[in-house]
């Protein structure tokens, strides 16, 4: 029985199938391959001595009593890395940063001195003995007194440069100041206006915590002069790039190898110090050497997120017609800028900031200031600062609404972007693609009942009132607009390279199909969905075609994955280079066919005869025959490769709802319902996307509920370990509701938008705008996060509840 159309699509497995994760095969039964795993003769470990202080003066260091220690190879210090001129490195922002702390330390687990041993545990004992003598400094710990008369200078090394990155520099610890929009404009629109708002909302600095560690292998074959570094790394590439350049060997004698990895969330895109000097003690000591980071190193020193202090505003009409924004950011970068956003961003895209919304115009002004904090400054599921702006605009929303005394969906519904607007331009410089906002948001509110719960919570408030109930109820909404793809090669670089992205598939004579990205999963799928993309396309079922990232000799140049850039930049670059190899099966079908090529169309898995279907060849017998027979006058063989450079970023958006009823007595919350629409255009594969929106809804909540890397006065971490960094597990967690709309980009190829950072972008507001929302009809007007339940008790007494 030959089979139906159905049945043969189904075989495929491709876009929009929830077809199983094949990586789940090994990940499930512990045969992932890890930079852990990695066990090579004669390799040693390193380990750092990392400062004690927030900021202080080295005075001395003495290694003796390290080297001493049997199984001690070598203690490296900024003396050894010095004469290389390595003992700093160029960072993604256009600063740099001590790769090991030189003359001064200036922040608390700064990279001071390495330690190379036989075993882990001989190099963290050395470590331990390694002596250093510190003069103490005073400590700049709050980035509002930064750029204070008397503050003291941190970075001695750049003190006298009056340019940054980005602009000049207003005071020592200044490192660049971000205007964007019209600032005479919003200032003029401000002036006449009939409602206004302000408030300072600060966005707290957390961490990625992925559960593995940051870490790396570096051999140096002094032989060949080759280089292979096997790493954590979510963009090999440019890893291989910076080590090419900081280590002085040709590019393409540096390998760069990314194995299966354990989460990255951002935290691992950028280049850290245990990478270079993993690299020179290879190069040193002539035998491979290891370095892996254990949690309390990697929660207190490489790459936090956030710590941006958003003052904003809002203009609007007497009924609720927003006219303008005003936003000043002072964005504590801590002690070196190790930002990595494209190069002409400082403050990644902070300018969608005005959100969903129809904002006629706006300004936005960012001040980037040094403090003796871990650098960093980029991560947790949103590379580029989205996470920041939709806070910002959805707690300013929720804010104008209890001014105005007006419904807040209703205050959203009445200044979105209306769907014939796009594509639509924004006040800050943007080109959104496609939305459809209204609907989303009334299919999001029809879902949950929205009417009823708003009737429910004003029967709970009067019972407080009456002190009939301790209980009170919030409903948090965010409608949020993220901004995905980066990006055009015109606006986005990452050292002074496009971040295009790429593929390249290579068919086999029998069928079987090899494609090879330049990004590189760290858990999303890459294997499963990239396959789907070429099943569709070529018409080969999805388990015929491996998918294979993180190999710098075998892929094509790629920027790698954060932002959610993989599916908008290298899913586009997958669909043009399955084209070019259709295009070729078209030729040969037309050939094996005898008829002319415009005579033949795709049909699921082959071509047939325009108007003669049951004249068809399949792609299996095209194949073969472009190994076996090409048509005269063509090359043999099936491959293509393409570099995508996006015509724009893809926007995907979402409408999110949350209900959470509070203890006042307790500070004891409930998430009593959470729903998540989402919309990423064309869904490859719905399954992955609903494990997408859990994860990032999950990571949403701790954040906003609890997750937090603080500084006590001295510039003491005060959350450098899961015993005090919030780490939900399944009890907490809440249940998630998902849902979704579809509208293609219409730029995309196959209209596909990113997704895997909106449930965070989103999800954050939410849950923190439920809270302020229990709490609005007290008086207050925002509360900070995070929202743990000591400081809703806090809060709730501050209140007088
Ligand atoms: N439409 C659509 C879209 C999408 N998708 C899917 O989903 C995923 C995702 O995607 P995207 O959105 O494109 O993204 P990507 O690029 O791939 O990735 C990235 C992201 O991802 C997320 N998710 C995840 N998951 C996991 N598991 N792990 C991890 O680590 C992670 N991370 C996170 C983050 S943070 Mo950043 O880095 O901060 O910037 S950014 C990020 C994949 O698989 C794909 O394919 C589909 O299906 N469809
Ligand atoms: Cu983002």
């Amino acid at each position: 029985m030959t089979p139906t159309r159905e049945e043969r699509e189904a075989k495929l497995q491709g876009m929009g199938c929830k077809r199983k994760r094949v990586e789940d095969v090994r990940f499930t039964q512990g045969r992932g391959q890890y930079v852990d795993d990695l066990k090579l003769p004669g390799m040693l470990f390193g380990d750092f001595v990392r400062s004690t202080y927030a900021h202080a003066r080295i005075k001395k260091i003495d290694a003796s009593a390290a080297l001493a220690l049997p199984g001690v190879k070598a203690v490296l210090t900024a003396a050894d890395l010095k004469p290389l001129n390595l003992h700093y490195m160029p960072t993604l922002a256009g600063d740099v940063q001590a790769v090991l702390a030189d003359e001064k330390v200036l922040f608390q687990g700064q990279e001071v001195a390495f330690v190379i041993a036989e075993d882990r545990y001989v190099a963290a004992d050395a470590a331990e003995l390694v002596e250093v003598e510190y003069e103490e400094l005073p400590p700049l710990v709050d980035p509002f007194q930064a750029m204070a008369e008397d503050a003291p200078l941190l970075r001695e090394d750049i003190k006298d440069k009056t340019e940054g990155a980005h602009g000049p520099r207003k005071h020592y610890n200044h490192i660049f100041d971000w205007q964007i929009g019209d600032k005479t404009g919003t200032d003029a629109a401000f002036q006449g206006a009939d409602v206004t708002i302000k408030e300072m909302l600060s966005y707290h600095r957390t961490h990625p915590s992925p559960l593995e560690t940051c870490q790396c292998v570096a051999s140096m074959d002094k032989i060949r002069g080759e280089l292979t570094l096997w790493g954590t790394f979510q963009a090999p590439h440019v890893i291989r790039t910076v080590a090419s350049m900081l280590a002085g060997i040709p590019e393409h004698k540096v390998h760069v190898i990314a194995p299966d990895i354990g989460g990255g969330f951002g935290n691992k895109v950028g280049a850290y110090p245990g990478y270079i000097c993993s690299v020179v003690a290879s190069i040193v000591l002539g035998v491979p050497v290891k370095w892996v980071e254990d949690r309390m190193e990697n929660l207190s020193t490489t790459s936090f997120a956030r710590d941006y202090h958003m003052t904003t505003e809002l203009a609007a009409t007497k009924d609720g017609k927003i006219t303008a924004m005003r936003v000043h950011v002072l964005a504590d970068h801590g002690a070196f800028d190790a930002c990595a956003d494209p190069s002409k961003w400082p403050a990644g895209f902070m300018n969608i900031c005005t959100g969903s919304y129809d904002i006629p115009v706006a300004h936005l002004a960012v001040d980037g200031v040094y403090t003796n904090k871990a650098p960093g400054g980029v991560a947790y599921r949103c590379s580029f600062r989205v996470t920041e702006a939709v806070y910002a605009i959805e707690r300013a929303i929720e804010i104008l609404a209890q001014k105005l005394g007006m419904d807040s969906a209703e205050l959203r519904m009445k200044n979105f972007i209306k769907a014939e607007q796009f594509p639509y331009q924004s006040a800050l410089g943007w080109e959104y693609d496609s939305g459809d906002y209204h609907t989303a948001m009334r299919k999001a509110l029809d879902t949950v009942g929205y009417d009823a719960l708003r009737a429910e919570q004003t029967a709970k408030r009067d019972a407080f009132r009456r002190g009939e109930t301790r209980e009170i109820m919030g409903i948090g909404i965010s409608f949020f607009t993220e901004i995905v793809g980066a990006g055009p090669t015109r606006n986005c670089d990452i050292l002074g390279i496009g971040m295009f992205d790429s593929a390249e598939i290579r068919i086999h004579p029998t069928g079987g199909v090899i494609a090879r990205m330049g990004t590189k999963s760290q858990g999303q799928g890459h294997e499963t969905t990239y396959a789907q993309i070429i099943a569709t396309e070529l018409g080969i079922p999805a388990d015929d075609i491996m998918i294979e990232e993180g190999n710098t000799d075998t892929a094509p140049y790629g920027l790698g994955t954060y932002g959610s850039r993989s599916t908008p930049v290298a899913g586009a670059a997958t669909a043009v280079a399955a084209r070019k190899i259709k295009a070729k099966a078209q030729m040969i079908a037309a050939h094996m066919l005898e008829v002319h090529h415009d005579d033949v169309e795709f049909d699921i898995d082959g071509f047939r005869v325009k108007g003669l279907p049951e004249k068809r060849k399949s792609m299996k017998e095209i194949v073969w025959a472009a190994y076996n027979q090409p048509p005269p006058n063509m090359e043999p063989g099936l491959e293509a490769v393409s570099y995508y450079d996006p015509p724009n970023m893809t926007y995907p958006f979402g409408a999110y709802l949350c209900v959470m009823d509070i203890d006042v007595d307790t500070g004891v919350y409930k998430v009593r319902r959470f729903y998540a629409l989402d919309d990423c255009g064309t869904r490859i594969n719905p399954m992955i996307i609903e494990g997408q929106v859990h994860g990032g809804l999950t990571e949403a909540f701790a954040v906003a509920m609890g997750q937090e890397i603080r500084y006590d006065e001295q510039g003491n971490v005060m959350g450098a370990s899961f015993m005090d960094f919030f780490l939900p597990t399944a009890v907490e967690t809440p249940v998630w509701e998902t849902d979704h709309t579809v509208t293609p980009s219409p730029h995309h190829p196959i209209g596909a938008k990113g997704v895997g950072e909106s449930p965070h972008v989103g999800g954050v507001p939410c849950f923190s705008n439920a809270v302020n929302d229990a709490f609005a009809f007290l008086g207050s007007t925002h509360i900070q996060m995070p929202h743990d339940h000591w400081r809703i008790w806090k809060a709730a007494r501050a209140l007088g509840a």
